[in-house]
């Protein structure tokens, strides 16, 4: 299955290990299209091409993708966008939060096509918790 993770980027990179952990465990089975959100190596300021190009590249992976899994610990303008034109394009969506930088936003916590939302503390949770929802 094609999986869109969204993450922060230039919201901020604190989380980036978070990620690459997530993306390395989604990929065991499952092509993640937004491989480069766990790359350490890229940082606050982003990829290098022009954000025109990003936005539209983002939006044809987000069409073609099968589930939409966002780490939203971090907050993050683009994980916002991102997630309400998931629902939009009425495709599946997993939440990750981690509370330590505050509550999930009530734009999404409140919003009901979002069911999928989970709280974790520990990346093992969080795997444990993609596993059950994949079926793995
Ligand atoms: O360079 C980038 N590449 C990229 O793919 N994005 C997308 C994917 C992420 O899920 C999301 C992050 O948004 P933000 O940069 O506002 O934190 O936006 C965002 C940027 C920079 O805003």
């Amino acid at each position: 299955m094609k999986i869109y993770f969204s993450a922060s980027i230039r919201g901020g990179r604190d989380d980036v290990k978070i990620y690459k952990q997530l993306i390395d465990f989604l990929k065991q089975d499952n092509q993640v299209l937004t491989e480069h959100i766990g790359d350490p190596s890229l940082s606050v300021v982003g990829q290098k091409q022009d954000d025109s190009y990003i936005r539209d590249r983002d939006i044809a992976w987000l069409k073609e993708a099968d589930l939409v899994v966002a780490e939203t610990s971090n907050p993050s303008l683009g994980v916002g966008y991102e997630l309400a034109y998931a629902e939009k394009l009425h495709k599946p969506v997993i939440i990750l939060h981690n509370s330590k930088n505050g509550q999930l936003s009530a734009m999404i916590n409140g919003t009901d096509y979002f069911k999928d939302i989970f709280e974790y503390s520990t990346v093992t949770e969080a795997i444990t918790i993609l596993k059950k929802k994949l079926k793995l």
